[in-house]
């Protein structure tokens, strides 16, 4: 669906390190939430919500392009439970610039955001996306479930555009940060580890620990070790499948390797279904550490 971005209603490139340091600092502010998780986790997965609904194949296609996650009708999909909140910390600096930047890449940058401000790789990040009306939502449960395993993850990532593993086991190489929540999810854990820094732990954790696959409190099934941690039967999957466990081996050995790929499809997942104009200038932001901020 060839698209163009109607010029008019974007900032100067300057202008988006400043919307970058509004989210950054809402990140900030934000601190205790989640027993001092803190918001990168969920804003992370706001965005990738926001972007993996995304069908081809589809009449309507989603992606994030339209903004569709902001109503009412894609935020109630239970996929999305507990994003509410991300959204609500973001409705401000929607207000603050005015039109002046659309959902779809207010919730994107959202997603940069979290990731470089938890330690993790430059992710570059174009603007031109343009909020599109309720007649542009998708339909529900296009977003993965669980309980599955590594061939139902491949394919679902295929339809995504992932073709090569490595991208695939880059992308779920972002559930190092954050929790499951059994009211969202009906999975609950890791309890105690504050998993708010973006590095190839998950990996490491996936090879050395000791998994236990047991049925929690909701019915469903998970794996836990004996430090608390979990590990949903997606996430397993990873070490289940020869394929995507080389990649886990070379990720866990090599953080920069992980960055690297984590980097490239982290930016395809945001971009998918856009065609942006020649033109549109690729941004990479600062830390605001690196502003001194
Ligand atoms: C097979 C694909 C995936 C499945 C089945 C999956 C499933 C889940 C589930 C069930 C949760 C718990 C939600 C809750 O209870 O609050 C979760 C959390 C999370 N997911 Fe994924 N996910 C997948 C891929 C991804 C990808 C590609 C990303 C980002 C690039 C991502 C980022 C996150 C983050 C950051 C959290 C933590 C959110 C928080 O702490 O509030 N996930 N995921
Ligand atoms: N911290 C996590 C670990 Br550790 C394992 N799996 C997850 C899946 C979703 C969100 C967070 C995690």
């Amino acid at each position: 669906n060839e698209v163009q971005f109607a010029a008019s209603n974007k900032l100067k490139n300057t202008n988006y390190q400043n919307v970058y340091n509004d989210i950054a600092n809402v990140i900030r502010e934000n601190d205790e939430h989640d027993d001092y998780i803190g918001s990168g986790p969920v804003l992370l997965r706001l965005a990738w919500h926001a972007s993996g609904q995304f069908d081809s194949k589809q009449e309507i296609k989603g992606g994030s392009y339209n903004g569709t996650l902001r109503f009412d009708k894609e935020l109630s999909d239970p996929s999305n439970a507990g994003l509410k909140y991300a959204f609500d910390l973001l409705k401000p600096i929607y207000k603050k610039y005015n039109h002046q930047i659309s959902h779809g890449d207010l919730f994107t940058l959202a997603g940069v955001v979290a990731v470089q401000e938890m330690g993790g790789p430059k992710i570059p990040w174009r603007y031109g996306r343009v909020d599109g009306d309720i007649e542009t939502v998708p339909l529900n449960g296009r977003l993965p479930d669980a309980n599955q395993n590594a061939n139902y993850v491949r394919n679902f990532f295929h339809r995504l555009n992932f073709l090569e593993d490595k991208e695939i086991v880059a992308l779920i190489g972002a559930h190092c940060v954050g929790k499951t929540h059994l009211k969202n999810s009906g999975f609950e854990g890791p309890w105690g580890a504050a998993t708010n820094m973006f590095t190839n732990e998950f990996f490491r954790n996936l090879l050395t620990e000791k998994w236990v696959l047991e049925k929690n409190e909701a019915g469903n099934q998970q794996y836990n070790n004996d430090k608390g941690y979990m590990m949903l039967p997606t996430d397993m999957a990873l070490v289940q499948d020869g394929s995507f466990k080389k990649i886990v081996e070379e990720f866990a050995n090599d953080e920069s390797s992980f960055f690297k790929v984590f980097s490239s499809a982290f930016n395809k997942l945001l971009e998918n279904g856009i065609k942006f104009e020649k033109s549109s200038p690729v941004l990479y932001f600062k830390t605001l550490d690196e502003q001194d901020i």
